[in-house]
């Protein structure tokens, strides 16, 4: 133990004299054995030099919350000092954190060196502080536990993801955190105690010490790979919770219902059916339940694809059609034909078979889609019907393909401010009244997240708004293709074959397929590949990537296999 000139007393001292008393429990470790020691541990989130050890146990330097721990757990683990002292590591743990802070706010300047807690040097526990504000609070111990596995482990974080959503956070902090965890996962950046603790203090007020209270959610280390055990308990929590509030709601609603005239009935059923709808849907089932239909499906393939088809013979031979809980990315340049492609799929989807499908058209009105649905089927040009030059052989095409399009299971939205929360009542809706089969979103940079969740700038919302689509893909077990734009001609991005780089990260990440569109006579009219589009399939969670080349019949509103030409 360094003398008092060394290190005065106060909180820096409190803090070694209770490391130094677990030191000694160890058996006095060498220094450098401390160093090897903690970086061949992998579950110790720190490494550290043997001066750097050193001068922590001196008092030199006053160590960082993740060093502290690290060090503490080490000790403990090797000394066996649990069971030597019968000491708690999480406690001492907890107590050497106050100790710290106390002490790093005096380094600051801003408190007395004096832990404001009774304690002494002689190592006695003590009491939880008073001090809201700087006490790191250990409740909803299966919130920390999961933020805990997805800190140490990406494979939590991607399991995570699909149990539960930020709102079934009780914790408003760890709301923030799940969400900051998300985003450094959707950006493919490591997810490390310090970038979390900078990137939670660049949008959030919370009054704490971010990388303290990070760190110690380490202290509640469990199995990574229980990760989906704590989630689903969250999630079951903040599912009672809200059948809970949708009771009080309802009855709200129906005492009210004598004095306001503009409630009914039919309203009570439509806010509990919508409701209802979505939570029931939003249940996830274990995968066992599945394996049978799964293996069904392989046997029923029989060689043909298992998906949804796309009507491409290529695309469908290699990623066998569109696959239940794929989420896929088209994304290409403003007039590409990402619209004409997103309706390709509806068509095939549901005019051939009647198997139903929802366009979310986002910037299309309900008439410019039906003019483009028949052109397409009709082969009459959209051209001639935008302008009502329509020949006889037109409308006689026309009347050919009435009765199948008109009886096509196809719905619509097309709503200007459409919510996500809106989309997953609908698609809950339509799958359980209609055998939903396919969802289109054209396009995802027009669709909105709801006020509560709205994440202020926009890179946090799409992050936001993409992994909420992969959750709903994966819980409807439906594919849902989310169209997207890139490449404003200001980047000089024109003319240039796109990328995977040229989509923001979120999308590559949490995408199962991404789909870049690409037509060279779009930039250059006299190309020798004059109507000849690709499909650049350049991520396939599930499948090979691949490009793709089919025929762009802008007249016909429509792609087709080049040899439909
Ligand atoms: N009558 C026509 N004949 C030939 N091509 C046409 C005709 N009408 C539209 N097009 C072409 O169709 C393309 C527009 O398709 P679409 O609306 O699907 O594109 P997009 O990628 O969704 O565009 P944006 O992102 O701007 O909405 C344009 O390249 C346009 O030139």
């Amino acid at each position: 133990m360094p003398s008092e000139t060394e290190v005065p007393p106060g909180a820096h001292r409190k803090m070694l004299a209770a490391l130094h008393e677990t030191y000694v429990a160890a058996g006095r470790p060498g220094l450098r054995q401390i160093s090897v020691g903690l970086k061949d541990d992998d579950s110790i989130p720190a490494t550290l030099n043997y001066q750097a050890v050193g001068k922590i146990l001196n008092g030199k330097q006053l160590p960082s919350p993740r060093q502290l721990i690290s060090l503490t757990l080490w000790l403990h683990k090797e000394g066996n000092v649990d069971s030597k002292t019968g000491s708690d590591y999480k406690e001492l743990i907890a107590q050497l954190m106050q100790f710290r802070e106390a002490a790093h706010r005096h380094q600051l300047g801003i408190e007395s060196p004096e832990v404001p807690l009774a304690s002494a040097e002689t190592g006695r526990r003590i009491q939880a502080p008073r001090n809201a504000q700087s006490t790191v609070k250990m409740e909803n111990a299966n919130e920390r536990k999961v933020l805990s596995c997805m800190l140490q482990s990406k494979d939590a974080i991607a399991d995570v993801v699909e149990i539960l959503r930020v709102s079934d956070f009780s914790n408003d902090l760890h709301k923030e955190i799940y969400n900051v965890l998300l985003e450094l996962y959707a950006e493919g950046r490591e997810v490390s105690i310090e970038e979390t603790a900078n990137k939670l203090n660049s949008h959030s007020n919370f009054d704490i010490d971010s990388e303290q209270y990070i760190s110690t959610l380490l202290l509640e280390a469990d199995n990574p790979s229980e990760a989906s055990h704590h989630a689903e308990i969250i999630s079951d929590n903040a599912l009672g919770t809200r059948i809970g509030a949708l009771g009080r709601k309802v009855a709200e609603m129906a005492e009210s219902m004598e004095t306001r005239s503009d409630l009914n009935a039919q309203n009570l059923l439509d806010v509990l059916e919508g409701e209802l709808f979505s939570m029931v849907r939003e249940r996830s089932t274990p995968i066992g339940d599945s394996l049978e239909e799964t293996l069904d499906e392989v046997e029923a393939a029989g060689g043909s694809i298992i998906g949804v088809p796309s009507g491409f013979r290529d695309f469908d031979a290699l990623n066998s059609g569109f696959r239940p809980g794929e989420l896929v990315i088209v994304a290409g340049a403003s007039g590409m034909g990402k619209s004409t492609l997103g309706l390709d799929f509806i068509r095939r989807c549901s005019v051939a078979q009647p198997r139903s499908s929802f366009l979310v058209s986002l910037q299309m009105s309900r008439v410019e889609i039906n003019m483009r649905i028949l052109s397409a089927e009709a082969r009459v040009a959209i051209h001639h019907m935008r302008s009502g030059a329509m020949r006889d052989e037109d409308w006689t095409r026309l009347a050919g393909v009435m009765p199948s399009v008109a009886a096509a299971p196809i719905y619509m939205v097309e709503e200007p401010g459409y919510t996500i929360n809106q989309l997953r009542a609908s698609c809950s809706r339509l799958e359980a009244f209609h055998d939903l089969k396919l969802v289109v979103i054209d396009s995802l940079d027009l669709l909105y997240l709801d006020a509560s969740e709205s994440a202020g700038d926009h890179d946090r919302s799409l992050a936001i708004m993409v992994r909420e689509l992969r959750k709903m893909a994966k819980e409807l077990n439906l594919p849902v293709i989310a169209l997207y734009p890139v490449g404003r001609i200001s980047t000089g991005y024109r003319g240039r074959r796109p990328e995977l780089h040229d989509i923001p990260d979120c999308l590559e990440n949490f995408a199962d397929v991404v789909i870049l569109l690409h037509r060279e006579d779009a930039y250059e009219r006299e190309s020798p590949r004059a109507g000849e589009a690709d499909f650049i399939v350049a991520k396939n969670r599930n499948g090979p990537t691949f490009v793709t080349t089919t025929a762009f019949q802008g007249h016909y509103a429509r792609f087709v296999d080049m040899d439909k030409t």
